[in-house]
Order: C-alpha cells, then sequence, then structure tokens
C-alpha cells in the first residue's frame, strides 16, 4: 500500500481526497494533518506531522505558499530517499523545493483546480526528475483519477496551464453569477436563475468537449445571422479577450510576487 499524507488539507486538499475516494481508491491509504483538527471527510485527520507519525512515500503540500519556509524544517524530517514530495504551492518553484527537501526521491508540482473534486479537473503536472519514468508511470494514473493530468515539458509550461485552469472555477463562478443576476434584473426569480445559467455553462462546455469542435464553430451554429445572439457578441467580443489577458496577468504577477516572498 502506498501512503500519503497531506500536510495541510483544507479546501484544495480535502477536494483532491474526495476525487480519490470517489474514483475508489482506500481512505486507510490516506492521512491528513490540519491543525484545527477540523475532520477531512473518510479520512484519519491529526493535527500535527509528529501525530501522524509516519516516513510515507507521498507527502502532500497543502498549506498556503507564505507558510512553506516557516514549516519545511518539520516536514523534511519526515522525507527520506523513497519520499515523493508533491506540492500544490501555488509560486514554490522546484529549485526552492529541491533545497528545502534535498533528501527526497523526487519533487513533483501539480497545479489542480477544484473540480477534482468531483473527478472533472485540470491537475497540470511537473518535475525536475524528467528521466524518472518509473515515477511519471507510477503517479500518471493516480493523478487522472482527479481528472486531465498532462506531464509539463518545462515550469514554464507548467504555470501557463496553471493560470488558465487553476484559478478558471471561481472566474466561472463570477460569469454564472453575472448571468443569474441579469436574469434575475429581469424578473427572474433568483434560484431560477441561477438553475438556468448554471446549467447552460454546463451543457456548453459539456458539449464543446463531446463534439471536441473548435470554439469559433460552436459560436457560429449559436448565432443566426442578424439575430439575438450576434447582437450579444458585439458587446462581448471587443471586451473578453482583453479582460481574461489582463485577469491571467494578475494572477502572474502575484506568482512571482509570492515566489519572491517564498524565496525571502
Ligand atoms: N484553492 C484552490 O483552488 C487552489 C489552491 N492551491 C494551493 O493549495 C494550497 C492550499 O490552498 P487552499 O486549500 O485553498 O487553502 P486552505 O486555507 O483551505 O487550506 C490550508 C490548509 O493548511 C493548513 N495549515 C495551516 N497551518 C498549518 C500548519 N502549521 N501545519 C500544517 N497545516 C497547516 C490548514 O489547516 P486547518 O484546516 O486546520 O485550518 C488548511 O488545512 C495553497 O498553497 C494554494 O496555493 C493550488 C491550486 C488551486
Ligand atoms: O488563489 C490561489 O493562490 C490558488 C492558486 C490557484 C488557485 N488558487
Amino acid at each position: 500500500m502506498t501512503h500519503t499524507l497531506f500536510i495541510g488539507c483544507g479546501n484544495m486538499g480535502s477536494a483532491m481526497v474526495a476525487g480519490w475516494l470517489m474514483a475508489g481508491e482506500d481512505p486507510a491509504n490516506f492521512t491528513a494533518v490540519r491543525p484545527s483538527g477540523t475532520p477531512v471527510a473518510g479520512i484519519r485527520t491529526v493535527r500535527t506531522i509528529g501525530e501522524a507519525n509516519m516516513m510515507p512515500e507521498r507527502i502532500v503540500l497543502g498549506f498556503k505558499p507564505q507558510q512553506l519556509a516557516a514549516l519545511a524544517p518539520e516536514v523534511a524530517r519526515w522525507v527520506t530517499s523513497r519520499t515523493t514530495v508533491i506540492s500544490m504551492l501555488a509560486g514554490a518553484d522546484t529549485a526552492t523545493l529541491s533545497g528545502l527537501f534535498p533528501r527526497a526521491r523526487a519533487i513533483v508540482r501539480v497545479m489542480p483546480n477544484l473540480p477534482v473534486a468531483v473527478r472533472r479537473g485540470v491537475l497540470p503536472l511537473y518535475t525536475i526528475a524528467h528521466e524518472d519514468q518509473a515515477l511519471q508511470s507510477e503517479l500518471q494514473p493516480w493523478f487522472s483519477m482527479l481528472g486531465f493530468a498532462p506531464w509539463c515539458a518545462s515550469e514554464e509550461e507548467f504555470g501557463a496551464i496553471g493560470f488558465v485552469a487553476g484559478s478558471t472555477p471561481a472566474y466561472v463562478a463570477r460569469f454564472i453569477a453575472a448571468f443569474a443576476a441579469a436574469g434575475e434584473g429581469r424578473g427572474l426569480d433568483q434560484g431560477l436563475a441561477l438553475t438556468a445559467a448554471r446549467e447552460a455553462v454546463l451543457g456548453s462546455a459539456w458539449l464543446a468537449a463531446a463534439t471536441g469542435e473548435p470554439m469559433e464553430e460552436l459560436a457560429r451554429r449559436v448565432t443566426s445571422p442578424n439575430g439575438t445572439t450576434e447582437a450579444g457578441l458585439k458587446v462581448l467580443d471587443p471586451e473578453l479577450g482583453d479582460l481574461i489577458d489582463r485577469t491571467l496577468a494578475a494572477a502572474t504577477r502575484r506568482s512571482a510576487e509570492l515566489a519572491a516572498e517564498i524565496k525571502g
């Protein structure tokens, strides 16, 4: 049995655990450390690493990036040459992580998004141990249980996919809420407006995935010449590309700031 110890298991750690349990992974293979003692549904939860008292094959860093310097020495005590250290910390690069956990078998970065909880996540992976095929073969099926889990060729590529997908559930939540609010503004009942907006987004993404057609073609099939969608797109199109670009640029800047903070 391969054991995984989560050091910090809040929003994202719990989402990953939920996905693995949904996929049929044995709950006995997971332990979570949470100082608050708040249980993680289905698995053993302890308050400190010492209480967990194990040298697991996999350690997942699931706390906040700003805590890395303070927590690394204690975590490192439990890392052996058999341990893969898996970091989900935004902004903590592999050079920094390798310096903090020199004994580890390998350092792997993952940037999951919240739909891992329902096994429809996007979770890019990166390791500097490229040549370690055994490691990648071992981890690939495990991460793939949570969704689309591509190995990235460079840390830059890893970062770019992370920025496209990592925060997207938050952006999509805003998008759905904006449509729902617009529906309410036009007299719809609140619950009905939200359900309609949410299902429209879910159905559109589902259709796009099922057909694999270009986005331009999907939009064309909705847009009757001189119809209502065309009128709407004339407002949306000039703004949207630039807005998304500026949104990701701000997240990228913050990631660089976090990286600088982590390096001290
Ligand atoms: N949320 C997201 O969508 C994504 C988050 N990430 C990354 O995941 C990480 C966690 O984010 P998120 O889950 O949102 O944050 P949360 O605040 O929900 O979780 C942080 C976890 O760290 C634990 N923690 C706090 N202090 C300690 C400590 N001293 N020792 C051990 N554990 C500690 C908390 O414990 P307790 O529960 O007891 O408070 C909590 O479980 C971040 O590094 C973030 O960059 C990456 C991709 C997406
Ligand atoms: O907001 C954050 O910092 C994390 C990383 C990506 C998504 N959530």
